[in-house]
């Protein structure tokens, strides 16, 4: 795995780029990615949503794109189409879709389905990138895992890392495979520090704050110790040890941790992620049906 790309919002955030990007659904992920453009050189006016669900539209025009349920008009024009419906939908969406797509590149954010997937779908369109961003690109701090075959260009590669690179830090990886670890690390990343901060946050109720101090203390600490982490030469693991003084609290509560090998637990709900990920890989690869 090699990085393409590193840091938060590029150099070049105040530029305006021109590219015509068309998104297939408009959900949370969407709504991300579109945020991340809008706060870095794109034009709400050359971004395009279909999203069938209604209820969906007027947030989706407050960001000040256009919205359409059209599919096939969405990507007509694009010279980017961001493929951001859940993966069990994907053969339903692509059927009509099959012959529409001449010069688009297009970027699949859909957990584990492959780019053999996606191209046979799509009668060998070969110019697919798979990326695996995460909810974090709202606010231009996402970490996107970035995937091609040899067969897509250079400047498609450069556009689709541009796009991503909107939402913050973009890796390129060179095994399609890959994609599954990052899924489970970065993708499904912020729902595990979120259920961290949950817990945190109960904890310290049950230890006598108010829910409003507890979840200040907690969210501040997320961020201090983020911040920390991003920017001090050392290690988390040394970090780790500079806040343990020996016999302290620290040292209780991470002996607390070890003796029900929470580590252990976390490598494995990291595992489940990767496996299912992998799981619907080969769910979708023969299937032009709906999967579970
Ligand atoms: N939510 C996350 O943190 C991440 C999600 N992803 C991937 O992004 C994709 C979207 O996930 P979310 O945004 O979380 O799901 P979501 O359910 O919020 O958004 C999907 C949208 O697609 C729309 N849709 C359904 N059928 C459609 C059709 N025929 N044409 C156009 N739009 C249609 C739905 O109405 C929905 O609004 C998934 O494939 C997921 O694996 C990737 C990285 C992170
Ligand atoms: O949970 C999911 O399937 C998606 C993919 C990564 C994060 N959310």
């Amino acid at each position: 795995m090699h990085a393409v790309t590193s840091g938060q919002a590029p150099e070049q955030a105040h530029e305006t780029v021109s590219h015509k990007i068309a998104f297939i659904g408009g959900g949370n992920m969407a709504q991300a990615l579109i945020g991340g453009l809008l706060a870095q050189q794109f034009k709400a006016a050359d971004i395009t949503v279909s999203e069938p669900v209604e209820a969906l539209h007027d947030t989706l025009r407050e960001l000040g794109v256009k919205v359409t349920t059209d599919n096939q008009q969405a990507v007509h024009d694009a010279r980017v189409v961001v493929l951001a419906v859940k993966p069990q939908v994907m053969a339903l969406v692509l059927e009509p879709l099959r012959d529409q797509f001449k010069n688009q590149l297009i970027i699949s954010i859909a957990a584990g389905v492959t780019i053999s997937t996606l191209s046979r779908l799509l009668g060998n369109y070969p110019r697919i990138v798979r990326a695996m961003p995460n909810t974090p690109a709202l606010i231009q701090t996402g970490a996107s895992g970035l995937y091609a075959t040899a067969a897509v260009e250079t400047a498609d590669r450069a556009l689709a890392t541009t796009v991503l690179q909107a939402a913050g830090l973009v890796l390129w990886v060179e095994q399609e495979q890959q994609l599954d670890a990052v899924t489970a690390v970065s993708g499904s990343g912020p729902a595990y520090f979120f259920y961290l901060m949950e817990a945190m946050i109960q904890a310290g109720q049950d230890m006598g704050l108010t829910e409003a101090q507890s979840k200040a203390l907690t969210l501040q600490t997320a961020l201090g110790a983020a911040k920390m982490a991003v920017n001090s030469p050392h290690s988390p693991a040394q970090l780790r040890k500079n806040v343990t003084s020996p016999n302290g609290t620290t040292q209780a509560a991470i002996e607390a941790m070890d003796a029900t090998q929470v580590n252990v637990h976390i490598q494995q709900a990291l595992q489940a992620a990767a496996t299912r990920s992998a799981e619907l890989a080969i769910a979708l690869e023969h299937s032009s049906a709906t999967v579970k």
